[in-house]
């Protein structure tokens, strides 16, 4: 199954098309990273998989996510795993009175808190136990929102969607606020992620597009400029040519990163 089979998509905001003829077909169990600069269209494009944007009618496309056209919202982010800052700030902002337990057992309902119509059973309960160890960060349980640095509430964030085993995490961003020790660590968290769970990175550090990684799609020009096979895709020109700075890039054990800006 795809988890997502775009076609011919055209797309933006009121009179203004950001992103045009999209073409991107992401299979289960394939991860993915969706390289592009400051303002290239990577939220656009995340906001589409989201439906909180739809194509343009004005000409043919398709647009399916895990091979459905049509789907509940709720439905989908049961199966989709999406961790934008947008929902970190919100809990930041609205939720600071949760502890890491209860924004994992949210996932639930996905409910931004816990609420009294609410009842949990004792399957449900258990499995927010089982997301807090299966992430390493039991010691969060009784921690408030308030309390927690940006790693750490990104974390439960992550607990959050991982309470329905979702097919696919997409994450915009992830790593935006995080020190250098708590960016690894983020990054060892999705790798561990990828055994169960396709990932779609959308980022604009390589040095974050992990081993497992091995698609990219880069976006560039208002499209996907290109897509394909990491080894295809990450070259010093096509680098060059989507951040417009003449740079080179050096591969270690399937990792990536910048070695010179020309
Ligand atoms: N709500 C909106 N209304 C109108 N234009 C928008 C809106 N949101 C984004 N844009 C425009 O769409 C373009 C792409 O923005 P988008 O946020 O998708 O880029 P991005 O690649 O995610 O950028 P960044 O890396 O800086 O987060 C930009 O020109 C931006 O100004």
């Amino acid at each position: 199954m795809n988890i997502i089979d775009f076609e011919n998509i055209n797309v933006g905001y009121d009179e203004k098309i950001i992103l045009k003829d999209v073409n991107l077909k992401i299979k289960e169990k394939e991860h993915w990273a969706i390289l592009g600069a400051n303002g290239s269209g990577k939220s656009t494009l995340m906001k589409l998989i989201q439906s909180e944007i739809h194509p343009r009618k004005t000409n043919e496309y398709k647009k399916e996510i895990l091979g459905k056209a049509t789907y509940s919202i709720f439905e989908l982010r049961k199966e989709l795993g999406i961790i934008t800052n947008d929902l970190h700030n919100y809990f930041a902002r609205e939720a600071g009175y949760l502890n890491g337990f209860e924004v994992v057992l949210s996932g639930h309902y996905s409910s931004v808190g816990i609420f009294t119509h609410q009842d949990f059973t004792k399957e449900q309960i258990i499995k927010a136990k089982e997301v807090l160890e299966f992430l390493e960060i039991v010691d969060l349980k009784d921690k408030k929102v308030a309390e927690m640095s940006t790693g750490q509430l990104r974390k439960c964030i992550v607990g959050r969607a991982l309470i329905h085993n979702p097919k696919a995490f997409i994450l915009d961003e992830p790593t935006v606020g995080l020190d250098i020790k708590a960016q690894i660590n983020f990054i060892k968290m999705l790798k561990k992620l990828s055994l169960t769970s396709s990932i779609i990175l959308v980022t604009h550090h390589l040095e974050e597009i992990f081993e497992e990684i091995k698609n990219i799609a880069l976006i560039h020009n208002n499209t996907i400029y290109k897509s394909g096979k990491k080894e295809e895709i990450l070259t010093n020109e096509n680098l060059s040519e989507i951040f417009d700075t003449k740079l080179s890039i050096g591969e270690k054990n399937g990792r990536y990163f910048v070695e010179e800006i020309l």
